[in-house]
């Protein structure tokens, strides 16, 4: 099963995969917003957790956090990250790799303005990755319900922002009933660079 888009000659990953993305959001299965988003540690450690793609346009896949919070803080000190989508019906990944670089207050302001009052509130409430007592939580959430209430707009916190995943690798795979699944891998040599397609044995 090979999806004609999926040729290499396509030219531009960034593009199919903003292909494959509509589709998967047309379809609506699962969380097709969800991006697998592994960072490094000050440590070196592997870290992973899930954040929504807010954006994918020519310049990259957007992304949003705070800078305070662990992967934040990875960030700052290895700005790179690996990602992948995963999408049941049909079955694809998506695996990307590449620089990540924080956007600026106007890019990030925009974002913030776009998020429902409800989750503004909880961004400017909730110190995200901080210990809570168990006990508080109920607190935080009235916490939360009431500035969702209060009259006035919201300021977007001051560690919150955008950031964009350039990749230097995207690679798509598709399930293939007879195991066949193809796999086509784009790599560049830097976020700037040309794109050079192959396909790998699944
Ligand atoms: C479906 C889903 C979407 C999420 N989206 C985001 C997001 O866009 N940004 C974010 O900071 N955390 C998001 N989270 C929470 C993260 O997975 C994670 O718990 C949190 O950001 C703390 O990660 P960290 O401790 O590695 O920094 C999401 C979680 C789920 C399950």
């Amino acid at each position: 099963m090979t999806d004609p888009d999926d040729r290499p000659g396509a030219a531009d990953p960034l593009a199919l995969l903003r292909t494959w993305w509509d589709e998967a959001r047309q379809r609506g299965a699962g969380v097709p917003d969800a991006l697998s988003l592994a960072t490094v540690t000050p440590a070196g450690e592997p870290a992973n957790r899930v954040v929504v793609v807010k954006g994918i346009d020519a310049a990259g896949i957007v992304l949003v956090t705070s800078e305070r919070s662990p992967k934040g803080r990875d960030l700052a000190q290895h700005p790179v990250a690996a990602g992948v989508l995963l999408w049941p019906e049909p079955l694809r990944q998506v695996r990307v790799t590449g620089p990540v670089a924080m956007l600026d207050d106007a890019a990030s302001a925009d974002l913030f303005a776009a998020h429902t009052r409800l989750s503004q509130a909880g961004f400017v409430v909730s110190a995200q990755g901080e210990p809570i007592d168990p006990a508080g939580l109920a607190d935080l959430r009235d916490r939360i319900a009431a500035l969702a209430d209060a009259p006035g707009d919201l300021q977007r916190p001051a560690p919150w922002h955008g950031y964009r995943l350039r990749p230097t690798t995207i690679e798509f795979w598709s399930h293939d009933p007879g195991r066949a699944h193809p796999r086509w891998r784009y790599t560049r040599p830097t976020p700037d660079g040309p794109w050079t397609a192959g396909m790998v044995q699944p």
